[in-house]
C-alpha cells in the first residue's frame, strides 16, 4: 500500500511562504485530511505531493518514490480543485481517451469505468460533458482519477460546492477506496466532511501545521467538552429545562468536580441527578479558535526553528484554550447518566 513521508516541505513563492515546513506522514490504506481556511496551504501541499509543484526545500516521498518521479505518476490519481473536462466529450468518451493515455487495456479500462460511474451513479454516459452540472461533473472527475487503478489518491477539496446528496456519496466513496487498500490525501474546508471519513487530519493556518492527529484526538487536546447536568430539584446555577415532560433542571458545568457539586447540592435539596449529557465543540469551532490564534508572524516562519514549530503542533494547549462553546453545531453523546 502506498505511503507518504514528508519532512520539512516548504514552498515560497517569491518571498511569500505558502507552505512553511511541514513534516507529515500517511500509511497506507488511510483517509488523511489536510484541512485548512482559503490560503492556508493545502493546494500547494497536494500539488507538491503529486509532483505538480516544485518545493523549495525539504522532501517528499510518495508511494516509495520521490515526488514527482513518473513511476508515481503512474500510481497516482489527482483530482485538481477545478477539474475542467473536454465539453464536447461524453464521460465514456473522456474516460477511455484516459485510459488510453495510461494504456490501460480496452476492456479492463471499460469495466473499471463502467464500475465507478454505477457506484456513483451517473447517469447520461452518452451525454456531452458541457451539458453536465456541477455535481456531474465531479463525479466524472473522479472518475477519471481511478482509470489507471492507482494505490494512492490526491484530492483537492473533491466535495467542494456539491449539493448535500452528492457530497455524501464522494465521502461514502472514499472511504470505500481507502478499504479497498487505497492511500487516500484529501483536502477541505468543509470540517464536516472532514470529521466524517478522515482516519488522521492536519491542519493547516498561513502555510502552518498547527494541530495534527486523529478527530478525536483533536478535540482530546484541544477541544472542550461541557457536562449538562440533569437535575430533579432546582440547585444553585440551574435552569428550568423546558423541554422536559416533568420537572427537570439543567445546570451546563465544564468538568467532573463541577458535576459533583451539582450532585451534592441536589442531595442536599431533597432531589437527586437523574442525566448527565457531554457536548463537544465541533471539530469546526476547534478549528476556528486555533486559526484564530495563529500570529500572522509564525505563518511566516519568522523567529522560530521547524522544531520549535513540530514541537508546539504536537503539544496539547493548556486549559487556557478560549471557549466557544454553544455556538455552531455541537455533537451530543450519551452521557454517564445517573449512578
Ligand atoms: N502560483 C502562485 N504564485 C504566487 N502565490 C501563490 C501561487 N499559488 C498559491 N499562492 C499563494 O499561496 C498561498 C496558499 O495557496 P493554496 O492554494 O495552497 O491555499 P489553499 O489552502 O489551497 O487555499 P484554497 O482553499 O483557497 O484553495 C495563498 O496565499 C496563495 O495566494
Amino acid at each position: 500500500m502506498a505511503t507518504i513521508r514528508v519532512e520539512g516541505l516548504r514552498k515560497t513563492y517569491g518571498d511569500f511562504p505558502a507552505v512553511v515546513g511541514s513534516d507529515f506522514t500517511v500509511e497506507g490504506g488511510e483517509i488523511f485530511g489536510i484541512v485548512g481556511p482559503n490560503g492556508a496551504g493545502k493546494t500547494t501541499t497536494l500539488k507538491m505531493l503529486a509532483g505538480l509543484v516544485e518545493p523549495s526545500g525539504g522532501t517528499a516521498e510518495v508511494a516509495g518514490y520521490d515526488a514527482g518521479d513518473p513511476e508515481m505518476r503512474r500510481n497516482l490519481g489527482f483530482l485538481p480543485e477545478e477539474s475542467p473536462l473536454y465539453e464536447d466529450m461524453t464521460p465514456r468518451s473522456y474516460l477511455q481517451f484516459f485510459a488510453d493515455l495510461y494504456d490501460v487495456p480496452r476492456e479492463a479500462a471499460r469495466e473499471r469505468t463502467e464500475s465507478t460511474l454505477d457506484r456513483l451513479e451517473l447517469e447520461h454516459r452518452e451525454r456531452r460533458l458541457g451539458d453536465m452540472s456541477k455535481g456531474m461533473k465531479r463525479k466524472v472527475a473522479i472518475a477519471r482519477s481511478l482509470v489507471n487503478d492507482p494505490d494512492l489518491l490526491i484530492y483537492d477539496e473533491p466535495a467542494s460546492g456539491l449539493d448535500p446528496l452528492t457530497t455524501n456519496y464522494v465521502l461514502e466513496f472514499t472511504r470505500e477506496l481507502a478499504d479497498r487498500g487505497k492511500t487516500v490525501v484529501f483536502s477541505a474546508h468543509n470540517l464536516y466532511h472532514v470529521e466524517s471519513v478522515c482516519d488522521r487530519i492536519v491542519i493547516m493556518n498561513r502555510g502552518e501545521i498547527i494541530a495534527r492527529g486523529t478527530v478525536p484526538e483533536i478535540r482530546e487536546a484541544y477541544g472542550t467538552t461541557r457536562y449538562h447536568v440533569f437535575t430533579t430539584v432546582p440547585v444553585a446555577g440551574a435552569d428550568r429545562d423546558e423541554r422536559a415532560e416533568g420537572e427537570r433542571y439543567r445546570a451546563v458545568v465544564d468538568d467532573m468536580d463541577a458535576v459533583e457539586e451539582v450532585r451534592e447540592r441536589a442531595a442536599a435539596a431533597g432531589g437527586e441527578v437523574v442525566d448527565i449529557r457531554t457536548r463537544e465543540q465541533s471539530l469546526e469551532d476547534i478549528f476556528l479558535d486555533l486559526a484564530a490564534e495563529t500570529p500572522p508572524e509564525a505563518a511566516a516562519g519568522r523567529g522560530r526553528g521547524p522544531a520549535e514549530r513540530d514541537a508546539e503542533a504536537a503539544e496539547p494547549r493548556g486549559a487556557s484554550t478560549g471557549s466557544v462553546a454553544g455556538t455552531g453545531e455541537e455533537r451530543e453523546r450519551s452521557g454517564g447518566g445517573t449512578r
